[in-house]
């Protein structure tokens, strides 16, 4: 199907149902199936899609340095980059004439290589870097409190080269070509006015948000993401993953901007899977604080089965479980939609693999940073792990139909 066809498909399919895609950002459920890999995710709503949607198969996730110092520019990316994200979400190419239907004197619009793939549930979430705050724009008073500069960890080993930025962009679809024509189209895009920092692809989703996915395993061979809250769990979304209006404007009037957002951290783990693949089975559960067949906690059954339930004597102190868990942390909980990589080998005998762990949460001060301290000095699994990349992100709220990508904070009164 070539794009002029492909985009009246769809159009007459939009025309003839009218209802039926995912409403990702208010994290609904009806999906439309027109055909293999035309599934698409609604990107308007209240909050981003690709945060409560349904995990997809891959991931794709750009960091950009914001290379022009005009704050009009900027919002002009962020729009330009909204128009084409919203067309490519709902399986169109970019532009009017998209990769074959333009001028053959001009380089097509759109490159190409996801003509004939469809929409594949690709979600197109964007961030904002503490770095975009830092007065090149006019941006500073508007910079969230909880937008916080993340602490050094101890036993981390980041390269710089994998950390910050001061846009981001994840692209999640069910097909892998679909999520990297989508960076590659919007870096495009965005020539002479943001690049390329730093990209991770990441595939065969290691969490779940949703009860009705089987719980996928990380590269340790664990089920991960049995704790999390569902994608439809609105009660827990709202408490733990939403900004709130009263978060913004009580902690500070100039972010109100973010209500209806959250905010992402972004980890590269690196994971020493030929020390892993050398422990025991025994080890390796004692070390997790789940058994690897079932999931369940050790001292318990089933895979969701509490853990602060189970016989204490049973789950060990240095367990990566008990010492994430939200009993811990004064019951905050986080939305973990991390993915496994693996980027060849180090040269040195080793894969390069990992988790590339990925977590949305309203507060990062009361959520991320008092578990990972807790974890960093405490967990078994450091011997195992090792942090190389990292960065934290505002990610705004979902958009209306004519609206743009950070709008509120680009042109709102805060
Ligand atoms: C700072 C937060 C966390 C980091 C970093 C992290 C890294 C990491 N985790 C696994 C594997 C598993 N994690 C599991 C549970 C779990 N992990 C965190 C937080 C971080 N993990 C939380 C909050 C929880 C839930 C705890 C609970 O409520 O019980 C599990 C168990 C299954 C599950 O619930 O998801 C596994 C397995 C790896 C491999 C890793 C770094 C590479
Ligand atoms: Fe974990």
């Amino acid at each position: 199907m070539n794009a002029l066809s492909r985009r009246g498909f769809l159009g007459a399919l939009a025309g003839a149902a009218g209802t039926g895609v995912l409403a990702g950002g208010a994290g609904g459920v009806a999906l439309e199936r027109a055909r293999d890999g035309d599934a698409t995710v609604a990107f308007d709503g209240e909050h981003q899609a690709g945060i409560a949607t349904p995990v997809q198969g891959h991931l794709h996730f750009a960091a950009f340095d914001v290379t022009t110092t005009s704050r009009a520019e900027l919002a002009g990316l962020l729009r330009d980059w909204t128009v084409a994200a919203r067309a490519m979400c709902a399986g169109r190419p970019v532009g009017e004439d998209g990769a074959v239907d333009g001028s053959p004197l001009a380089p097509p619009e759109d490159t190409g290589e996801a003509l004939d793939a469809g929409a594949g549930r690709l979600t197109l979430t964007v961030g904002l870097g503490p770095s975009l705050f830092d007065g090149r724009f006019g941006l500073a008073d508007r910079r969230p409190p909880a937008l916080v500069d993340l602490p050094a960890f101890p036993g981390e080993a980041l390269d710089p080269a994998r950390c910050g930025g001061d846009l981001a962009v994840q692209a999640c679809a069910d097909d892998p070509q679909v999520a990297v024509h989508a960076i590659r189209n919007l870096t495009r895009i965005a020539h002479g006015r943001a690049a390329i920092r730093w990209a991770q692809l990441g595939y065969g989703r290691a969490a779940s948000t949703s009860p009705d996915q089987p719980t996928p395993r990380n590269l340790f061979g664990f089920k991960d993401g049995t704790a999390n809250p569902g994608g439809d769990d609105a009660a827990t979304l709202a408490e733990h993953v939403w900004v709130q209006p009263d978060d913004a404007a009580q902690q500070h009037p100039g972010a109100a901007w973010m209500t209806g957002g959250s905010y992402l951290v972004a980890r590269r783990i690196a994971m020493v899977v030929e020390t892993w693949d050398r422990t025991s089975l025994q080890e390796q559960e004692q070390v997790i604080g789940r058994t690897k067949g079932a999931g369940a906690p050790l001292g318990g059954t089933h895979e969701r089965d509490e853990v602060d339930e189970v016989d204490p004597a049973a789950l060990p102190a240095s367990s990566h479980v008990r010492l994430a868990h939200p009993s811990r942390h004064g019951g905050a909980r986080m939305l973990r939609r991390g993915f496994n990589y693996v980027d060849g080998s180090d040269g040195l005998g080793h894969l390069d693999a990992g988790l590339f762990f990925l977590a949305y949460q309203r507060d990062p001060r009361h959520a991320f940073v008092p578990v990972q301290q807790t974890l960093a000095a405490q967990d078994a699994m450091n011997e195992y792990v090792r942090h190389t990349g990292s960065s934290i992100w505002a990610v705004p709220p979902g958009t209306s139909p004519e609206g743009f990508w950070a709008e509120g904070l680009l042109t709102g009164a805060g």
